[in-house]
């Protein structure tokens, strides 16, 4: 949604070459940087407290099962820890109303509600047996690790996908489901797969937005994180809806993890600067500011939307940027600030408060 309350502005022709899904404003523009890819600059004076952009393009979430009583299933609302009323035990999310609850079901349609309630009743089955938390001091596996990780579990996903399609299946065929169905269970890694699976089943002509988005060869965090993704893709084979199979690939699953990497946002609290993280989600168009360590905009989340606001008076041609860090991490050192940034987002920062320190 774009948002055009500057007066005065000069007149506007959206570019042609945007990346699919990149926000479009007459106030502001997307450009290339030379050194920290596309960015946002304002074409035009923006006061102090604009509202800039909004985003409710929201592709993927995960809600962290540990949260998932307590905050809406819909509009992430939260309240301090009570257990929402409304459980749907089936799928496994609470809703903080029946109006929730059903623009959830709504949205999710007959497949997504079928897919829910396979994952809940595997997760359910067998408990939570996979440590889901990510230790971000672990090596993290190269290109080549990932391609060999994903390339050893081919040949059992196409048994699956044979023993899933019925008539010709053989107990060889039968006994890969049941491998698969026996192995651990990373019940929010299998969240973010299903997320991000059913998002692009009900929009494959949006695709492109995720696609769009900058890219990270080497997502996961350790060689435990991967292997809990090759094994995930085996268990959602073993029991999506067959109507999902056809895009239930390693490519798809990657490609959900190379673009989420750099570029989802953290579903945290309202309250107490954020301090509880519920989970994270990926807005394509929210993605295309970059990081400064002293930011000109300000980023607020109003249930399942972005808001970007000036945070000061700025000049025409400056860039537009937020703060990826948290607020404990602002206060950090120039040289702490960017060890937390080159781990948890994989660049060295480039912005204009820490080019001035140099
Ligand atoms: C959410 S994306 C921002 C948009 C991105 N520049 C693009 O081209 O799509 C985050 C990525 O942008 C780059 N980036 C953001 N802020 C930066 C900064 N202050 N210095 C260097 N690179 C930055 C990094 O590559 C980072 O992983």
């Amino acid at each position: 949604m774009s948002i055009s309350s500057v007066s005065s502005a000069p007149p506007f022709e959206p570019p042609k070459d945007l990346p699919a899904g990149a926000p479009i404003s007459p106030i502001f523009e997307i450009r290339h940087t030379p050194n920290a890819g596309r960015a946002v600059f304002a074409r035009q004076a923006i006061p102090e407290n604009t509202l800039i952009w909004q985003s409710s393009d929201l592709t993927l979430s995960v809600l962290l099962r540990e949260y998932r009583r307590e905050v809406c299933g819909q509009c992430f609302g939260y309240e301090y820890g009570r257990d929402l009323d409304i459980r749907d035990k089936s799928v496994g999310f609470a809703f903080c109303t029946k109006m929730c609850q059903d623009k959830w079901r709504q949205e999710h349609g007959e497949i997504g509600i079928e897919a829910w309630t396979a994952v809940e009743k595997l997760v359910k089955g067998r408990g939570k047996e996979d440590n889901d938390m990510v230790d971000t001091d672990l090596p993290r596996p190269k290109v080549k690790d990932i391609t060999s990780a994903w390339e050893s579990v081919a040949a059992q996903a196409a048994l699956i996908r044979v023993a899933r399609q019925g008539e010709s299946a053989t107990k060889q065929h039968r006994k890969a489901v049941s491998k698969a169905l026996q192995a651990p269970i990373s019940p929010d890694v299998m969240s973010f797969c299903v997320s991000g699976l059913l998002w692009q089943h009900a929009n494959p002509t949006e695709w492109v937005k995720v696609l769009a988005l900058a890219d990270d060869r080497t997502p996961y965090h350790s060689i435990d994180d991967l292997t809990a993704f090759t094994r995930t893709y085996l268990h959602l084979l073993a029991i999506l809806p067959l109507a999902l199979l056809p895009i239930v690939t390693a490519k798809s699953l990657f490609v959900l993890s190379s673009r989420d990497s750099h570029n989802s946002f953290g579903i945290r609290s309202l309250e107490d600067e954020g301090s509880e993280f519920f989970g994270y989600g990926c807005w394509p168009a929210a993605s295309y500011f970059n990081h400064a360590c002293s930011p000109n905009v300000e980023k607020k989340r109003v249930a399942r939307t972005w808001e970007f606001r000036a945070a000061k008076d700025i000049e025409p041609g400056k860039e537009l940027c937020i703060t990826y860090l948290s607020g404990q991490e602002r206060k950090l050192s120039r040289g702490k600030r960017n060890l937390t940034l080159k781990k948890n987002w994989g660049f060295e920062c480039g912005c204009a408060t820490c080019e001035s320190l140099l």
